[in-house]
């Protein structure tokens, strides 16, 4: 990957064409604090964290919201820095022409590596029927 003024070129050129969506807002953990919060919302049955440790349960923004879809929907997500900064962050980007009032979704992981048990409504042809879980 190539990177200039802190961004990678391939999000500057998406970032060019329009497809920047938001990013995705929240807490950035430790791997242990990460771990422990996780028992807890398994216990609350909650399902928050991503693989970079930022926990939208608390603090967040619209980004929260947004669904998992087995196709993989209509975004990516890209870890992208900007210059100065010393975290990376989370971006959605279109990853096809979405219509006004379609839904954004994205895929949250791969179902076969590790489901977690929660049924998936996405209705894509080639949905699981299972929601995967964090770690996959
Ligand atoms: C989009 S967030 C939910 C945000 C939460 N309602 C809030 O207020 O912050 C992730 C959760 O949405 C649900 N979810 C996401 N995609 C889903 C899907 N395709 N089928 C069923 N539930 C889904 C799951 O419960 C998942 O843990």
């Amino acid at each position: 990957m190539v990177w200039r003024k802190g961004w990678c070129l391939f999000a500057e050129e998406l970032i060019q064409k329009g497809q920047f969506v938001c990013e995705y807002a929240g807490e950035v953990l430790t791997t242990p604090e990460v771990r422990r919060r996780q028992i807890m919302y398994d216990e609350l049955a909650l399902v928050a964290c991503s693989r970079i440790n930022i926990d939208a349960t608390r603090i967040g923004n619209v980004a929260r919201f947004i669904y998992h879809s087995c196709d993989g929907g209509n975004l990516l997500t890209k870890v992208v820095r900007i210059a100065g900064a010393l975290l990376h962050r989370l971006c959605f980007f279109a990853s096809k022409n979405i219509e006004k009032d379609e839904e954004l979704s994205f895929s949250y992981g791969d179902t076969t590596l590790k489901p977690n048990g929660f049924p998936c409504f996405c209705g894509s042809s080639c949905c699981s029927g299972t929601l995967p879980s964090e770690n996959t």
